[in-house]
């Protein structure tokens, strides 16, 4: 199994008259993990949800592995979307779901989904309906696991889960992607917990494409400078702040530009670290700036 490239071009939709996507293209290579970030409302879900075929645009062209999804049951049975509501039976019983799913998803691995409904702790003989909130995301994320689509998207799946359950869900997906790779999307507001397992960043703002690239190069668009707080303090002249942490006696500042190699090297001269730029004080600075802008 190899997992589906995605090109998209001049998407746009509107719900009514609300533009929720509004000319957006985006190539998201195979057998790869894609964060797709953006503020509330900025098109995530409405961009997955098209590239799903779970709704039509109003212009532009969708290709996952080089096909039309739309009406497309050869690519559609390969392509997931799994989110935080669920797309299950939810009158029948979790093991019933798993026996629809072997059915209708040809890469469906049932023993692997029992196996994680064990370590998860759910209950097989449960309807979804009668599970909490982080059990339904946990089973949502199991499916979308032991589905194993070429082209599978999680849209804030895990965001019921408790810190643990999470951390579970993260540490299989990288696993299992590392055994069966294919491509993934995972949307998220928590964007400091997944990080570490993106390798190209989309962010999307107000509908638009505001940036799409490779983690390691958005990483360095910036730097943090972490050590006693003043002498972080007398090395930041010059530069563009974007973020601030404080431990005790100990400041991290994120600053965000070019910055100049004497500015660097001064500060590691002083002793202070100098490290990658967190993505999430990118996204909050880009996004920041895009607001100001737009009023
Ligand atoms: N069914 C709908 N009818 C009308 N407008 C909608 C509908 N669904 C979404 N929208 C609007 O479309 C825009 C994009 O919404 P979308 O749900 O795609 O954003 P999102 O990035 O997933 O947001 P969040 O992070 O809050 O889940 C928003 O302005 C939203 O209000």
């Amino acid at each position: 199994m190899t997992g589906y490239a995605v090109h998209a071009e001049q998407l746009s939709l509107n719900y009514d008259k609300t533009p929720a996507l509004a000319g957006i293209s985006l190539d998201l290579t195979q057998d790869r993990i894609h964060g797709l970030l953006g503020r509330n409302g900025a098109g995530k879900t409405t961009l997955m949800s098209v590239l799903a075929s779970l709704r039509h645009a109003t212009k532009g062209t969708v290709r996952i592995n080089g096909q039309d999804p739309f009406e497309n049951e050869s690519v559609m049975e390969n392509v997931c979307l799994i989110r935080e509501s669920g797309d299950l039976l939810t009158d029948e019983k979790l093991t019933t779901n798993l026996t629809f799913l072997s059915g209708a998803r040809p890469h469906f691995d049932r023993p692997y989904a029992e196996s994680l409904m064990e370590a998860f702790r759910l209950p097989p003989k449960k309807k979804p309906q009668a599970l909490s909130r982080g059990q339904a995301s946990a089973f949502g994320a199991i499916v979308g696991l032991a589905t194993r689509a070429p082209l599978t998207m999680f849209d804030e799946v895990h965001l019921g889960m408790d810190a643990p359950s999470r951390q579970r869900f993260y540490d299989e997906l990288l696993k299992d992607f590392a055994e069966h790779p294919r491509t993934i999307v995972l949307s998220s507001h928590l964007i400091s917990e997944i990080e570490h397992m993106l390798e190209t960043v989309t962010i999307l703002h107000e509908g638009r494409l505001l940036l799409t690239g490779e983690a390691d190069e958005l990483h360095s668009r910036g730097a943090t400078l972490t050590g006693p707080a003043s002498t972080v303090n007398q090395h930041l002249s010059g530069l563009q702040v974007v973020g601030t942490r404080n431990l005790g006696p100990t400041r991290q500042v994120t600053v965000f530009g070019d910055l100049d190699e004497g500015a660097l090297s001064a500060a590691e001269q002083a002793g202070l670290q100098v490290g990658a730029v967190p993505l999430q004080d990118l996204f909050i600075h880009l996004t920041d700036m895009q607001t100001q802008e737009g009023s």
